[in-house]
């Protein structure tokens, strides 16, 4: 698991490994600039014409020393120097002397709005103006050459950050717009929101050896899920193991027209090694599911369409209801119901998670160490609306602390907040994820894990990765434009084999 440091963090953890290794600051400059240029030729070779857009700080810095190391690698490679009034750093400036000294790579100043016609012989752009040195949004010529690259045909790849990128707060004025951002050490927190993309790109991080027991200390309540984390988390099966020791889950899914919803959570449920499954469905969907679904035993409602009537809930270690199942009144009142009277952690999904959005006077009724999975406009019928996507950060681990509930907010890096305001971003999944019936088999998978008593975080973390996991091998063999939610339930054995293998 990695944790997502501040800005301030970062800088105080480069000064910590400068004293610690000890190493001296150029050197760990040296180590970012061949970390970044080792991504670089991985992927672009020495035909395409480069030019490297500098600041006169240390990210400027970095700038120079890539320069220097590409014209070693062969490439064909311009600088440019914004000077816009901050200050010059001393391993900007011993960078910028290494790099007269080498020779052979033109440097050219940029003090005023210059034409933008200057970057158009560059295939590729670097941007190395400001990384995490910058405190306020960018004005002057800064804006001016911001603007340039932006409108520019060269492919874009930002050196840590993008130039007039915020790490840790809403990006309010211009900034670089990245094809690839290739950053050190760590991930930064805005790199996990939406409206980030726009500026980022595709992300990498490089590892540049900054102390990693100042990295485990620091504090912070944001981390990256990894594989490690998720395989640890695995549970392995002994040898004496029976059905009953992998629990009795309840499905409460489905409506007429929207069975489909029902049979894909089953499916992913029972893939998850849950030990005995029955769905809860009304009068409609009694011979889909038992076609659908034979390893799944049936609660039938007496309502014809809906969800309607009363569920047994002392038969079930765990519920996991919403997928398809509709926001009729009656469903309202025995959603209430089943509430008031189950005990256990459930998994809230969809329509679930409407009606208590419309009807909030029910939140209180979650049992705690629940998991919610709404995506970004179920969530928003639960919190509001929200200016931007730190204030959506803040809301969401606010609904897991009110609730004493996880709460899985879905989408690209899947976030998932913990009661005492932990949240991890997930890695796994893909666009082709962005299908009917994906969040349906991760509501199964969670209902799953939980019914194997799972604890709520860890079955939490462990199912968005499956999830995310399952996707990708999915996609790998279909394509992300043919991926089905089918197709996730099919790759989750696949997904769970690699990870406890
Ligand atoms: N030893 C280190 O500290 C290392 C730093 N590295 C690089 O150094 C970068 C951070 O360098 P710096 O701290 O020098 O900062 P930057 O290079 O990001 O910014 C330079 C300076 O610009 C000024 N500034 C901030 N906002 C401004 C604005 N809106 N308009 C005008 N000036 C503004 C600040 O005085 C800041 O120090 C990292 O992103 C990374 O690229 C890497 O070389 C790894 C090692
Ligand atoms: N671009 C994406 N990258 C990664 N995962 C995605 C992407 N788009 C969707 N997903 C995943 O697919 C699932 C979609 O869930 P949801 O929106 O509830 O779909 P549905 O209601 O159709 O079942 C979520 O788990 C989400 O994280
Ligand atoms: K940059």
């Amino acid at each position: 698991m990695q944790p997502i440091l501040t800005a301030s963090q970062i800088k105080a953890l480069d000064a910590y490994t400068i004293a610690h290794e000890p190493i001296v600051s150029i050197d760990l400059m040296e180590r970012a600039c061949r970390a970044f240029v080792a991504w670089f030729t991985e992927r672009f070779n020495n035909s395409f014409t480069v030019g490297i857009v500098c600041g006169t700080g240390n990210n400027g810095g970095d700038g120079l020393g890539i320069a220097r190391l590409l014209k070693e690698w062969g490439y064909p490679v311009r600088v440019w120097l914004v000077k816009g009034g901050a200050p010059e750093s001393i391993d900007f400036k011993i960078n910028l002397d290494r790099l007269k000294h080498l020779g052979g790579v033109q440097i050219d100043e940029i003090t005023a709005a210059p034409e933008c016609s200057i970057f158009s012989d560059e295939d590729i752009l670097i941007d190395a103006i400001f990384g995490t040195g910058l405190s306020r949004p960018v004005e002057g010529v800064y804006t001016d050459v911001i603007a340039c690259m932006n409108t520019a045909r060269g492919t874009r790849v930002a050196v840590d950050l993008p130039s007039g990128f915020m790490a840790d707060e809403p990006t309010t004025g211009p900034s670089v717009e990245a094809r690839y951002t290739v950053s050190f050490q760590l991930p930064k927190l805005a790199f996990f929101f939406p409206s980030s993309f726009q500026y980022v790109g595709e992300w990498a991080v490089v590892d540049i050896s900054l102390n990693k027991a100042f990295i485990r200390q620091a504090q912070t309540s944001h981390f990256f899920m990894d594989r490690n984390t998720a395989r640890s988390l695995l549970r392995r099966r002994s040898k004496f193991d029976h059905k009953g020791n992998f629990g009795h889950a309840l499905l409460v899914a489905g409506s007429l027209g929207k069975m489909g919803a029902a049979v894909l959570s089953a499916r992913a449920t029972l893939r998850s090694g849950v030990g005995l499954l029955t769905v809860h469905t009304p009068q409609a969907g009694i011979s889909i599911v038992q076609t659908a679904v034979p390893e799944a035993m049936l609660s039938i409602d007496g309502h014809a369409s809906v969800f309607a009537g009363a569920v047994q809930p002392e038969r079930y270690t765990t519920i996991g209801i919403g997928p398809g199942l509709g926001k009729a009144p009656e469903t309202v009142k025995a959603f209430h119901k089943l509430l008031e009277n189950f005990p256990h952690p459930m998994v809230i999904d969809a329509d679930a998670l409407n009606i208590l959005g419309e009807n909030r006077e029910l939140l209180h009724l979650v049992p705690k160490g629940s998991i919610l999975t709404p995506h970004p406009k179920e969530f928003e019928r639960l919190v509001g609306p929200w200016q931007n996507d730190f204030e959506r950060l803040e809301k969401q681990k606010g609904l897991a602390a009110q609730l004493q509930s996880v709460v899985v907010l879905k989408g690209a890096f899947t976030s998932i907040a913990a009661p005492d305001g932990k949240t991890f971003f997930n890695p796994t999944g893909n666009p082709g994820m962005a299908t009917g019936g994906s969040g349906d088999v991760l509501t199964g998978i969670l209902t799953g894990l939980l019914a194997q008593r799972y604890d709520t975080l860890e079955g939490a973390l462990l199912g968005v990765y499956l999830h995310g996991f399952a996707g990708d091998l999915g996609a790998w063999e279909k394509g992300m434009d043919s991926l089905i939610a089918s197709d996730i339930v099919e790759f989750l054995s696949g997904a769970f084999a690699r990870l406890g293998g």
